[in-house]
């Protein structure tokens, strides 16, 4: 190979360095001057380069290719079967409670296990307050997302909120007037007033007429057109009843009731002031009631 003034070509190089790796650089001792060393290291550093452009063309042609890097792994969706529910369309009511000796969440878990007995079309949800948010912005963002909500909270002391309620009443306080123009503004309503229980005077007496207040406004916005609530079977999950006696002739549904009533409470139907017996379901106000009451206790002082 001749290696002097000419311009060498390309191949010229190659064959340079082939040799140089096959026999000590290839070269006479007369011929190994500068310049050719020069030469044959940029005839190296060229098919380094001319490699490595080679490596990084086809590494870009492979990827695309098709082959999309790996996408990280998405978070598994557990979906619960009120989720399921929800997605069919299923009307959903959350009844939240604050509660420190666990009364008003008797009361919530009571009233959603009727409710579930008389609007099967429905969902109910028993919320503790507290557990509903982790940070105190998820309050709104998740009450937005509620279309209907009961709200069960015990009080202590001047009208204090209980422990598990502390966090949602101080953000309540602090929004309410936002949150209030912001549900108003967003067609949000009360759908029943505030019912207030008195510890001291009966708080039983005052849920169950609130609880006939609810009944009414459910039945609009949870009943299947087809349903009546009157007709709705219902039989509380804890035993509910109020014994009310009434003269038979007074009662025309006696027989009906007291087929209903299975064996609840069938109080001594041979007693000159009947047994009769109430469930909540046949949806008597509570001035009804007092007023059979009151018929039986006159009754029953006439007896004695
Ligand atoms: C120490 C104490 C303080 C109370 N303070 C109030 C009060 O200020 N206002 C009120 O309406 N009820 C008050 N109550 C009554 C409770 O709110 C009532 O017993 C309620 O049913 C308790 O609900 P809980 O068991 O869900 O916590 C108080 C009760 C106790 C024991």
């Amino acid at each position: 190979m001749r290696i002097g003034s000419e311009k060498a070509s390309p191949l010229d190089l190659l064959s340079v360095v082939v040799a140089s790796l096959s026999d000590g650089y290839g070269l006479d001792s007369g011929t190994g001057d500068a310049f050719v060393e020069n030469r044959l290291l940029i005839a190296v550093l060229n098919i380094v380069i001319a490699v490595l452009v080679g490596c990084v063309a086809i590494f870009f042609i492979w990827r695309s290719s098709g082959r999309k890097p790996a996408e990280p792994s998405k978070p598994l969706v557990v979906k619960t079967q009120m989720d399921i529910e929800e997605d069919q369309g299923k009307k959903k009511v959350t009844v939240f409670f604050g509660t420190q000796t666990r009364t008003a969440e008797g009361f919530a878990k009571a009233l959603a296990e009727e409710a579930k007995a008389r609007y099967p079309n429905a969902i109910f949800k028993v919320m503790d307050i507290d557990e509903y948010a982790t940070e105190d912005d998820e309050y709104e963002e998740n009450l937005k997302k509620e279309s209907l909500a009961l709200f069960f909270l015990a009080t202590y002391g001047d009208g204090e909120p209980t422990d598990n309620a502390a966090r949602f009443y101080k953000w309540f306080i602090e929004v309410v007037v936002v949150v209030d123009e912001l549900l108003h503004e967003q067609g949000a309503k009360h759908i029943v007033q505030v019912g207030l229980g008195d510890d001291d005077q009966g708080i039983e007496d005052d849920f169950s007429a609130w609880r006939e207040l609810l009944w009414l406004e459910l039945d609009k916005l949870l009943q299947d057109e087809n349903e009546t609530g009157a007709s709705t079977p219902y039989t509380a999950v804890i035993p509910e009843y109020r014994v009310v006696f009434v003269k038979p002739e007074e009662v025309p549904y006696l027989d009906k009731s007291l087929s209903f009533a299975n064996g609840h409470a069938i109080h001594d139907i041979q007693h000159p002031c009947r047994a009769n017996v109430a469930f909540t379901n046949l949806k008597y106000s509570r001035v009804e009631i007092a007023e059979v009451q009151f018929e039986w206790a006159e009754c029953m002082l006439d007896y004695i």
